[in-house]
């Protein structure tokens, strides 16, 4: 299939309904809502609460938990030699999300600054392994943050995916590499609604609104529990207008974004096949994040057979991710020992990004 088939037959399930990622149902969401401002509201705002814990649990059993959770998922720093065993004579690619993986959490979006350790990380890890930036974000944004020419970025949730501007193939139009944007037909439609939710928002003490392009984020982090309600609400009234949208939940925020069957899991799978690994036994991708949109990815690569997942959590969450870090820290201070680390121990030349982009 030519690149333009691809586009072409991902352009055409637009109008068709979301499978595969959508952790609460536009439908259930939305009937969860009709009671104007009455029972069925709360049911979403649970839903906020549960994906945003805001109480701790006691310590023990805490403790309890995490140490029955760590043994389905142990750390990656001490599963190092498994990792290499498994990746043996393999092409090791690597997926990294930004926000909580690459940055910590912060309360506000626009600085959430990767350390200068943490890029140093990760430009080594892109001198050895084709290397891709898999986020939320809007792709200029987290270019900014990131500042690494060399790599891919999979932005809006991989609806905008980027190859390196260092290589002259994908450069040829003054810098505009763009690889693959599956749902460039709703940009209108999701700045629309940015500018709605921003008058909405304008009545909720610290409610924040993001646009990023392909997708809108309504952030309630720094919002008080009690308005969180309200706040559902508002977001209601302006979704109901827009039926090709639907509604995702992440880490104290609500992503608004285009009904198209395609996610953070169907990203990684169009770059590796770009990268010429569509129905090779010989790679290895590895993918590290730490949200709900990242379980695609996991599960993906779940269903190749291939690779690992790596979820970023501190805390024991349902994951299709088969090892753990704790912190994006953990991850920088940990990848020159286990995955920068093979650079001894593999034979792979530097720089060897695979010429073979279709
Ligand atoms: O896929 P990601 O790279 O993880 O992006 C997901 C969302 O990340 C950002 O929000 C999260 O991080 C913020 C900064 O630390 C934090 O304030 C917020 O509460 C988190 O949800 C980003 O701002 C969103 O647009 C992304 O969708």
């Amino acid at each position: 299939m030519t690149q333009q088939n691809v586009v072409a037959s991902k352009t055409k399930s637009v109008a068709q309904k979301p499978q595969g990622y959508i952790p609460i149902p536009r439908r259930r969401v939305l009937k969860n809502l009709e009671i104007n401002g009455g029972q069925r509201i709360n049911a979403w705002v649970d839903s906020m609460r549960a994906s945003s814990p805001t109480r701790v649990k006691s310590t023990s059993s805490l403790a309890e938990e995490h140490s029955s959770w760590i043994l389905r998922h142990p750390s990656a720093l001490d599963m190092f030699e498994q990792i290499m065993d498994a990746s043996k004579g393999k092409q090791i690619v690597m997926f990294l999300d930004y926000d909580g993986t690459l940055s910590p959490i912060v309360d506000d979006p626009d600085r959430a600054f990767m350390s200068d350790s943490m890029r140093k990380t990760v430009r080594k890890l892109a001198r050895y392994f084709p290397t891709a930036i898999v986020t939320g974000r809007c792709r200029d944004k987290v270019y900014n943050f990131v500042r690494l020419a060399e790599l891919y970025y999979a932005g809006s949730h991989g609806m905008d995916i980027q190859g390196p501007t260092t290589d002259p193939k994908y450069n040829k139009d003054k810098g505009e590499a763009v690889l693959f944007q599956p749902a460039s037909e709703f940009v209108p439609m999701i700045d629309e609604v940015y500018h709605q939710l921003v008058e909405k928002m304008k009545s909720i003490p610290g409610a924040r609104v993001e646009n990023n392009k392909f997708c809108v984020s309504v952030h309630f982090r720094c919002v008080d529990e009690k308005k969180w309600n309200e706040l559902a609400q508002q977001v209601r009234s302006v979704l109901k207008e827009y039926p090709k949208l639907r509604l995702n939940q992440g880490r104290k925020v609500l992503e608004i974004r285009p009904s198209i069957k395609w996610d953070k899991g169907k990203a990684l799978e169009f770059l590796l096949e770009s990268l010429g690994f569509a129905n090779c036994n010989d790679v290895f991708p590895v993918y590290i994040g730490d949200d709900k949109t990242d379980e695609d990815a996991f599960k993906k690569l779940k269903d190749r057979g291939q690779g690992l997942g790596i979820l970023v959590s501190k805390f024991p969450k349902d994951t299709t991710a088969s090892y753990s870090l704790q912190e994006p820290n953990e991850a920088s201070d940990g990848f020159p020992s286990t995955f920068g680390g093979l650079e001894t121990s593999i034979s792979q030349t530097p720089s060897t990004f695979p010429s073979v982009i279709k």
